[in-house]
């Protein structure tokens, strides 16, 4: 509910608005609140500036006049142009009187309309007087009579030539005290320019006929151009003018403000003939589409010329149509307006939105995500206003939206469960993202998430958002997030079906074969099964091969078994190229044929193993070849997969490739889909794995050796790991260099993330200074795991007296072994106890005590 005292500005706003001098009273009845209600909460809206007040007995109240920014009619000043605007508003307040600005661009792209806003905007900002006049000369217009343009420019004296019979003021002159804007100033003689060097180094000219007394005169400079700055002249001018605006070509300008610019100019022919327009979008993508060598102002004249014939075609119709609306159509009223406030209003609402409905919590919940984006939209909808221009930019959107998904859904079977309102939702989500510019996001683990728990889903909605992406020339950031909401909007509850399809299946083929293919089977099958890559004719096996590791690349799970069929070449040339890409299961097929696509679609489907389908491939036909490789790799191999993350898996498959024998592969796997592969597949899968390392205990087949990396630091597990190594031909001096790189690895690893101050490296090797002595002394081998708990222990006990130095203990009694234990301590830690200054004291000695006494 809106809180009390903006029902009280409401009120204010529409009394003024009636050109009433409002009082408190006035309110009051208005509201039907009492007077000291009002006043309250009048005085709470003074204080935010909200409203101010005038007047004494009665006072009158009003609500306070927002400035409008002059530049904000000016389509891009907060999008694609928003740097060039910035830089004008700079030129216009630099202190003290601003500086030149030359603005560059083709025919039509805005330079006099920029130029006329620079003017306003300088009134805004009171640094000209609201008098201050703005100019316009085009030197085109006098290209072939400089003196002329002399004398309109600068004026003259009377008798400066034939015909000036009193002295005349130029335009010079007017624009005293404001602004002179000269258009095509490349057009200008030389001597002209060399007046207005002076009058732009010194401020002061000389009408024709006058060689005495200087004019001097305080105004201000907008040039333009058409031609590029490489002119002679206009570098000279360069120098004189340090700010130049560049206006780009309505063709370069994005998609949504080509849109916005094509569609303001119907608003406006709607509003001159008093008359709605029901406008195709067809007619008005082929507007936006097009290049207009007047830009702009060519493409004002197309639309009104379009409009106009209309207009006398259907003189008598309340409606006018524009272009057949079998792709979809807008209407356009008289008084649909661009609302800047409704547009400023959604401005930063896609982050918004993003932050608000994308909780990471939620993200496995599909229906509740969704519900939560759709209220949050149709709150966002419900102050959409429909005579605004934004509403049908949102239905251009959404007709645009339809389309792709037409073509995404012949392409893959997909987006068949779309509810009433999706599209419509997508499309308001599409114009948020669009025009929500320079936002932060912050929400890269809940990306992560989503691909994690939807990856087929997400790689679908990226090629739809790739394509939308290359029609709307929209932006790469954020590009994610927008992803995400449309995943929930558009796929929905279709995600199950989806993401049940367990193999990446491709078909490649040269020339249109594999993508027809893939419409048959994908739309008869009513899923994503396969993707399809059409090569031209000569394309080489490395062409194809980079193809299709892109498109390994762009999936979340790389190390999907992968099913290729394919149209002619070399099969074991195919097979060696793919596999090289991943280790994961991968067949190959050749002489590819629709009903062998359909076959393989269909078994895929009912979740055929793979195996099952490698087999039954051999049969298709005599023509056909067929290979695979079901497992793990064909190399000699040992998987690692920690639990606590990819980063740990990969620091061990490093010290494993350091010391162990080339041929061995070290596979790192997540820990999730190791649980799985162990679940799906047979152990003859696993017929080249030697071990497993992990770091969580995992059942398993019983002839597959799975180590616990933990148990590794043990004497035990140590010597098991070595035995394992060296029955596959690794060497014993290898074994024990992994063993030992593998112990220092873990304690170095688990005390550097344990440390807050002291550097890991350093400390550690100081800790096993230390422990080594201990060993000696008592004559003791300490098992990995426990020099790393007591190696740990020291490490953190330095810290932790460096930081908190400990209050003395209470001297306690001790027998024979432990005052030894003490001697000996006091001796080993008097290093440490100078470098870092502390003292090891008894307390913290009778805990090493209690550890090194437990081996
Ligand atoms: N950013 C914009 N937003 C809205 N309308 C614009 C914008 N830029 C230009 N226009 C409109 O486009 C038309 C052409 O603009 P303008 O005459 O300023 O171009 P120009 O570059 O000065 O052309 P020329 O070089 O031919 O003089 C005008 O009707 C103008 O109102």
């Amino acid at each position: 509910m809106k809180r009390s005292r903006y029902v009280i500005y409401d009120h204010l706003e529409e009394l003024s608005n009636q050109h009433k001098r409002v009082t408190t009273m006035d309110i009051a009845e208005s509201t039907g609140l009492s007077r000291n209600v009002v006043t309250t909460y009048l005085s709470q809206l003074l204080t935010e500036g909200l409203v101010e007040k005038y007047g004494t007995r009665p006072v009158y109240w009003q609500p306070v006049q927002e400035q409008i920014d002059p530049f904000a009619i000016f389509i891009g000043a907060d999008g694609s142009l928003k740097e060039e605007i910035d830089e004008c508003k700079a030129a216009v307040t630099y202190p003290p009187k601003g500086f030149p600005v030359l603005i560059t661009g083709e025919s039509g792209v805005g330079k006099s309309y920029l130029a006329a806003l620079i003017h306003q905007y300088a009134i805004e900002q009171e640094v000209i007087a609201k008098t201050g006049r703005f100019v316009t000369l085009n030197c085109a217009d006098y290209a072939n009579n400089p003196e002329l343009l002399s004398s309109v420019l600068f004026g003259y004296r009377k008798g400066a030539f034939t015909g000036a019979d009193q002295d005349t003021e130029g335009l010079i002159q007017q624009a005293d005290g404001g602004f002179i804007f000269l258009d095509e100033v490349h057009r200008l003689n030389s001597e002209n320019q060399e007046k207005l060097f002076t009058l732009l180094d010194l401020g002061k000219y000389y009408p024709l006929g006058e060689k005495e007394q200087a004019i001097e005169v305080d105004l201000r400079f907008i040039f333009a151009t058409t031609e590029s700055l490489d002119e002679t002249l206009l570098r000279t001018f360069q120098r004189r003018v340090p700010m130049v605006i560049h206006l780009p070509a309505f063709h370069e300008r994005p998609i949504h403000e080509r849109l916005k610019i094509t569609l303001s100019n119907f608003v406006q022919e709607s509003k001159n003939l008093n008359k709605e327009f029901d406008l195709s979008l067809a007619e008005v993508f082929q507007l936006v589409n097009q290049q207009y060598r007047g830009n702009l102002g060519d493409l004002k004249n197309r639309v009104r010329l379009l409009c106009a014939r209309a207009f006398m075609d259907q003189k008598e119709q309340s409606v006018i149509e524009l272009g057949t609306k079998t792709e979809g159509g807008i209407r356009i009223a008289h008084d649909t307006a661009f609302d800047l406030e409704i547009n400023r209003l959604f401005e930063d609402r896609f982050t918004q939105l993003t932050q608000a409905v994308l909780v990471f919590e939620k993200l496995s919940e599909m229906n509740e995500c969704r519900f939560l984006i759709q209220t949050e939209i149709k709150k966002i909808h419900r102050q959409f206003n429909r005579s605004d221009l934004t509403t049908l930019i949102v239905d251009s959107y959404l007709e645009i939206i339809k389309q792709q998904l037409a073509i995404q859904r012949r392409r893959y079977g997909v987006f068949n469960q779309l509810e009433k309102d999706s599209l419509q939702q997508a499309a308001l989500i599409l114009y948020l993202f669009v025009e929500a510019k320079d936002q932060q996001y912050q929400l890269d683990d809940v990306i992560e998430r989503v691909k994690e728990l939807y990856p087929r889903s997400y790689y679908l909605i990226g090629e739809l958002i790739d394509d939308l992406r290359k029609t709307l020339q929209i932006e790469e950031k954020g590009i994610d997030y927008l992803k995400c909401l449309f995943l929930f909007i558009l796929i929905g509850e279709e995600h199950q079906e989806i993401e049940k399809v367990p193999f990446l299946c491709l078909l490649l083929s040269h020339g249109s074969m594999a993508s027809s293919i893939q419409t048959v089977v994908n739309s008869l099958c009513q899923n994503y099964l396969f993707e399809a890559f059409d090569m031209p004719i000569d394309a080489s096996m490395k062409q194809i091969s980079l193809e299709v590791t892109k498109f390994i690349q762009k999936q979340t799970k790389q190390n999907q078994e992968v099913i290729l069929l394919f149209d002619m070449g070399s099969l074991s040339q195919m097979y060696k190229e793919i596999k090289k890409q991943s280790d994961a299961d991968l067949l190959v097929i050749n002489n590819l044929t629709t009903s062998m696509a359909l076959d393989v679609g269909l078994k895929v489907q009912q979740q055929m193993s793979f195996k099952e389908i490698a087999k039954k491939a051999e049969s298709y036909s005599e023509l056909t070849n067929v290979q695979y490789f079901e497992g793990i790799s064909q190399n000699r191999n040992i998987i690692v997969s920690c639990m606590s993350g990819a980063g740990l898996s990969e620091e061990i498959k490093r010290i494993m490739n350091q010391c162990l024998r080339e041929d061995t592969e070290i596979i790192t796997m997540d820990y999730k889909d190791l649980k799985q592969t162990l679940s799906s597949h047979d152990l003859d899968y696993f017929s080249n794995t030697q071990m497993i390392l992990t770091t969580t205990d995992i059942d398993s087949f019983e002839a597959l050796s799975i180590l616990n990396i933990y148990d590794v630091m043990e004497q035990s597990g140590a010597e098991q790991l070595k035995q394992l190594l060296m029955q596959n031909g690794e060497s014993e001096e290898n074994c024990e260099a992994l063993l030992e790189q593998l112990l220092q690895f873990f304690t170095l690893e688990g005390i550097g993330a344990r440390l807050q101050f002291l550097n890991p490296k350093i400390v550690i090797q100081e800790v096993q200074e230390i422990i080594e002595k201990y060993e000696q002394y008592y004559e003791l081998k300490l098992s990995g795991r426990d020099l790393l708990n007591i190696s740990m222990h020291i490490a953190l006990m330095i810290e932790r007296l460096m930081v908190n130095p400990e209050e003395e203990s209470e001297p306690e009694i001790l027998d024979d072994e432990k005052k030894e234990f003490y001697g000996v301590s006091k001796s080993i830690f008097y290093a440490v106890e100078k470098k870092y200054n502390i003292a090891v004291d008894d307390y913290e000695l009778s805990l090493m005590y209690e550890l090194l006494r437990m081996r």
